[in-house]
């Protein structure tokens, strides 16, 4: 039997929750050129039609999710972007303001950063503040070196601590990817759900999808970086080549 068949009994009403750097994405080095695979948008247009709805739930911006996924024209599509702050849908971004900690966060960092090792780098969402590690010599040694640092600046100026795939983000507390997929799941009045991620962040949206109480599929996007998600999933795919496969495959398997 299909992993898939939990959603099969009434696709109609199945909700499909996406992550998308390291799921629909492939890792690359550098944030700004990270991109869907080209099959994503064909394969989430065709599905669109024949479930209750798509969101990609995601640490991005929501608007630079949409642009990087080639996602505007997917219909039925809803993109709740900085971890469930911001949404888009059609064409239209709703954004929160900026939490006051973020600002005192952004004028900070520079000096802080000052004497991290070469190839960290600061990326700027808006509503966070990602410090990236990957293109450090030795990305786990940085990380590690910046995490007290970057704790301390956190509970100065009021946000969160959010540990990625060699990333720490500073962000508002109070909104998780948990939180975003159980509102949104009773907003549509999903009857069953499939979530796929890749990260520690996707974790909360694991459980969520658990203690919704419907017929759910949780996809783990593996990679040799993060082992605590596919401990929590019901299938492990090969990245973001295999969610799309395995998209492709509920296309197909709904008549
Ligand atoms: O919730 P997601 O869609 O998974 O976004 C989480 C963070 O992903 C991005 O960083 C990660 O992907 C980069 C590009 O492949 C990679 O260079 C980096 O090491 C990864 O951590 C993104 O840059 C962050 O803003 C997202 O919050």
């Amino acid at each position: 039997m299909t992993v898939l068949a939990p959603l099969l009994k009434a696709p109609g009403e199945a909700l499909v929750a996406l992550d998308f750097d390291g799921t629909l994405a492939p890792i690359v080095p550098d944030p700004t050129q990270a991109r869907a695979l080209p099959e994503t948008a064909p394969v989430l247009r065709a599905l669109a039609p024949k479930v209750r709805a798509i969101v990609i739930i995601t640490g991005r911006p929501a608007l630079l999710a949409v642009e990087y996924g080639g996602l505007a024209d997917v219909p039925n599509l809803t993109v709740l972007g900085q971890y469930g702050l911001e949404r888009w849908s059609a064409g239209s971004l709703q954004t929160p303001p900026e939490h006051p900690g973020v600002a005192e966060a952004r004028a900070k960092l520079p000096l802080l950063l000052a004497k991290a090792p070469e190839g960290v780098s600061l990326e700027d969402k808006g509503h966070a503040l990602a410090v990236h590690t990957r293109r450090a010599a030795e990305p786990e040694v940085a990380l590690e070196r910046l995490r007290s640092i970057l704790e301390a600046l956190a509970e100065k100026t009021g946000l969160a601590i959010e540990p990625g795939r060699l990333v720490l983000e500073l962000r508002p507390p109070g909104m998780d990817k948990g939180k975003a997929l159980t509102s949104f799941a009773e907003e549509v009045g999903a009857g069953s759900v499939l979530v796929a991620g890749d990260d520690l962040g996707d974790l909360a949206a694991f459980a969520a999808a658990d203690a919704l109480g419907l017929p759910a599929v949780k996809v783990c996007s593996g990679s040799a970086e993060v082992a605590a998600l596919a401990e929590q999933a019901d299938v492990v795919v090969d990245g973001p080549a295999g969610v799309v496969a395995l998209l492709a495959e509920l296309c197909e398997e709904i008549s």
